[in-house]
């Protein structure tokens, strides 16, 4: 397999006192389906922000579909991040624009600034939105203002409106943390069909051991900025929840115990 994301020796420093990564070198091969867990301030979303440069990283080198992200021209990373969707834990959206409107938006990085400022939009771009809505078990809201639905229905939203930039690679950071069970369930099924039927990377951002364990080919534990794990659920013992999780894990143990994959 091919690795679509590679990440070596990235560090990042906030201030002076403040190492938010430390070292971290991982890598993802098209179509995989990564889980990044790790206690609060463990870094995750310091990562998936470094990765589409949101913030530029201290040291260490990003490489995407075999682009030096680091370094890139700014003009070459716009096209860099139309290649890599973002799905976020509050959805991101306008709400007082309809589920169509939000979506198109995610076609805006690839438009000259005029043409997105007058909203203007091809036919071809509004049927690819119209599609990837029904995909997603929206067809019956394409016109309704955003604000008007549920969190989980905003999520759907969301991640149409990544899909429709035609991505290799989502970044979603927590995109569950706001849901309930079942809504987190149909949203972590469709990432994992994103990855699984449309080939489509995903990295993901979870608090939920027990979700990481169920859906990711691959688990990246982090802990103070580290990683201390980097592989397959199936493999993860009671220690290398210990290791990612320090204090906390014991509960969490307790909890998956629990919980048997369907
Ligand atoms: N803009 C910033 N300025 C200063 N420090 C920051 C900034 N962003 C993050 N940090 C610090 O970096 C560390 C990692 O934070 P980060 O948000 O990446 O953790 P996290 O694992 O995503 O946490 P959570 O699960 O609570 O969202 C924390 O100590 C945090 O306080």
């Amino acid at each position: 397999m091919t690795a679509l994301l590679e990440i070596n020796h990235l560090s990042k420093q906030f201030g002076n006192d403040t190492k938010a990564l430390s070292d971290v070198s991982f890598s993802v091969n098209e179509g995989e389906f990564v889980s990044i867990i790790g206690p609060s301030g463990a870094g995750k979303s310091t990562l998936l922000r470094c990765i589409n440069r949101m913030i530029d990283a201290s040291h260490g080198e990003i490489t995407f579909d075999r682009i030096d992200v680091m370094n890139v021209k700014k003009k070459d990373l716009k096209k860099v991040r139309t290649k890599i969707g973002m799905i976020f834990q509050h959805y991101n959206l306008v709400n007082r624009l309809s589920v169509i409107e939000n979506t198109l938006h995610g076609t805006l990085g690839k438009k000259s600034t005029l043409a997105g400022v007058l909203g203007l939009y091809s036919q071809a771009e509004k049927e690819q939105a119209i599609r990837i809505l029904s995909l997603l078990g929206l067809e019956d809201f394409i016109y309704k203002r955003a604000d008007q639905l549920s969190g989980g229905q905003k999520q759907r939203v969301g991640i149409a409106r990544a899909l429709v930039q035609d991505p290799r690679m989502l970044l979603c950071d927590e995109p569950i943390a706001s849901l309930d069970p079942n809504s987190a369930k149909t949203i972590m099924d469709h990432l994992r069909t994103v990855s699984t039927t449309m080939g489509i990377t995903v990295l993901v951002n979870l608090h939920q051991v027990d979700v990481a364990l169920k859906y990711s080919d691959t688990i990246i534990g982090i802990n103070k900025g580290q990683v201390v794990y980097n592989g397959a659920p199936k493999e993860m013992t009671k220690e290398d929840i210990q290791q990612i999780y320090g204090s906390e894990a014991e509960d969490l143990i307790f909890d998956i115990g629990g919980i048997h994959a369907s």
